[in-house]
């Protein structure tokens, strides 16, 4: 579905350039989760934003991004732009990156799907509705008259996620998407993550520091490492018998964990 290969990334610094991506490779597919993990500054919010095109201005790539046949990268902004969104969306760590606090639900929702799906105001409001409901809100109708501060944290996260889903996109980029969210508020995040992915067959990239929460709910593992993938496979089998003894360091790191 959506194939990232040889990936590299320069952005401008001040003695010329910097090389932030080495020559990135992933996959994602239908109904997966795959794990991006690694400390800060190793490339994982910058691969997804290269996903996206959404890059810093004077940024420089190489490689490809195969999106159902189409590279991503050689793409004209136009034809990026309308398949943001649509086709390939995304959902930060913190909910008030997506969510507008002086507008109700309801209308960030609506106008989300009145501008990219052209529904009138009616079938608006009815699919905004539906779409909390897909990601648990109580009385969704109601909720639609709310702001966001009239939501928990969770509850905010969870919109955020309605927001992403609601031009039924086939790639999902989370990045940290429970970071910032109480560890029993998390797992239920993440339970709705997975559901979701499951039922609706989206690709879902993982993005998070957190092996923890990986092993909740990735099928596939990455381990990023100053810009290049240093190890990637199935969950299991990356979180028990690391190949790369950097992945062995994320892993002891872990609290109560130790590798086998
Ligand atoms: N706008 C920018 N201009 C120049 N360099 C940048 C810019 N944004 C990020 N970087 C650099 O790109 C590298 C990768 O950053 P990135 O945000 O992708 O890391 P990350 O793995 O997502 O880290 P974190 O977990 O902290 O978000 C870092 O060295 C960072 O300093």
């Amino acid at each position: 579905m959506l194939e990232i290969s040889g990936l590299t990334l320069d952005l401008p610094a001040e003695d010329g350039t910097k090389r932030i991506l080495h020559g990135v490779d992933l996959t994602l597919r239908p109904g997966r989760i795959h794990g991006l993990a690694g400390e800060s500054g190793s490339g994982k919010t910058m691969t997804g934003f290269a996903v996206l095109g959404l890059l810093p201005p004077g940024a420089r790539t190489t490689g490809r991004i195969a999106f159902e046949g189409t590279d991503l990268l050689t793409l004209p902004p136009r034809q990026l732009g309308a398949l943001r969104g649509r086709a390939v969306s995304m959902m930060f760590q913190d909910p008030s990156t997506s969510l507008h606090p002086m507008l109700t639900i309801g209308r960030q929702l609506t106008d989300h799907l009145r501008h990219h799906l052209k529904l009138d105001r009616k079938a608006a409001r009815a699919r905004a509705a539906e779409l909390l409901g897909q990601v648990r809100i109580p009385n969704p109708l109601e909720a639609l008259g709310r702001y966001p501060h009239q939501f928990s944290g969770g509850m905010r996260q969870r919109i955020a996620i309605a927001i992403a889903l609601a031009c039924e996109p086939k790639v999902l980029i989370a990045d940290e998407p429970t970071t910032a969210l109480d560890v029993t508020v998390q797992a239920g995040v993440l339970r709705l993550l997975r559901g979701l992915c499951d039922d609706l067959g989206l690709a879902v990239l993982l993005v998070t520091h957190d092996l923890g929460v990986m092993s909740a709910i990735a099928d596939e593992v990455s381990v990023m490492r100053h810009g290049r993938v240093v190890e990637t496979g199935p969950r299991g089998r990356v979180l028990t018998e690391p190949h790369h003894e950097y992945t062995r360091t994320l892993l002891d790191a872990l609290p109560g964990r130790s590798t086998v």
